[in-house]
């Protein structure tokens, strides 16, 4: 199954995806983590230069790179389905839904982008307030990260395409073990244990 940590900026989608995969690894289930984007591939690292504001694109433009990020790992993402149980995605195709229509694409347009990769069965929404994730510190805020408003609006799609997509959505502004227990409480309930 392919489950995918989704969230804004600073949510704890590292920390919890890390603790997801540490803690399925230990019960002895057999897990890859994934993150996206994957800044170390020709197109991410045309990401990250965008990102930092070293190159200028159209929207259409960075949201089809992300897109196509994916897609260079799709042969690492089809062959670590047959060596796994569970693949955890820190970010997937959700994100480039979220963000790309907080940037005023379609969201067929986007959808579009991703159709044809594996299919996430499970995506858990780790829900902050800005104001939360703005206290989280960080030094380098990215292009999309330095806009108060922008994170605002990311926010507000977030919720929204929960509730139209059923996500699983989760209070992340508790303490990270409490955001665990929760995310292995959604992950136990969906293989029926
Ligand atoms: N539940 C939590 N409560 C308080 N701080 C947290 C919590 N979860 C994560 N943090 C802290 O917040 C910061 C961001 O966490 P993390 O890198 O996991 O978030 P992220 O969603 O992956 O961030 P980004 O999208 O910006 O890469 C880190 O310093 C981390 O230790
Ligand atoms: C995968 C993906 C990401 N984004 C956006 C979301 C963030 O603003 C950046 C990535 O930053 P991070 O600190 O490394 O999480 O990119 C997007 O718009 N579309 C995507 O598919």
């Amino acid at each position: 199954m392919i489950i995918v940590i989704e969230g804004g900026d600073q949510a704890g989608k590292l920390t919890q995806s890390t603790m997801l995969e540490k803690a399925l690894k230990k019960r002895k289930i057999k897990t890859k983590l994934f993150h996206f984007p994957d800044y170390k591939t020709p197109v991410g690292k045309e990401i990250r230069k965008y990102l930092d504001g070293k190159r200028k694109f159209p929207p259409q433009v960075i949201h089809c790179l992300l897109a196509a990020n994916r897609w260079e790992k799709l042969d690492q993402i089809l062959d670590a389905q047959e060596k796994n149980s569970v693949l955890i995605m820190n970010r997937y195709y959700q994100s480039n839904l979220v963000y790309g229509l907080a940037n005023g694409m379609k969201q067929k347009w986007l959808e579009t982008l991703d159709e044809g990769l594996p299919k996430a069965d499970l995506v858990i929404l780790l829900d902050v307030t800005q104001k939360e994730s703005f206290s989280r510190q960080k030094t380098n805020r990215d292009k999309f990260e330095k806009n108060e408003e922008f994170l605002r609006k990311i926010s507000k799609i977030y919720k929204t395409t929960a509730k139209k997509k059923r996500w699983k959505v989760i209070d992340a502004s508790k303490s990270k073990e409490e955001v665990h227990k929760e995310i292995m409480k959604t992950f136990s309930k969906k293989i029926g244990l």
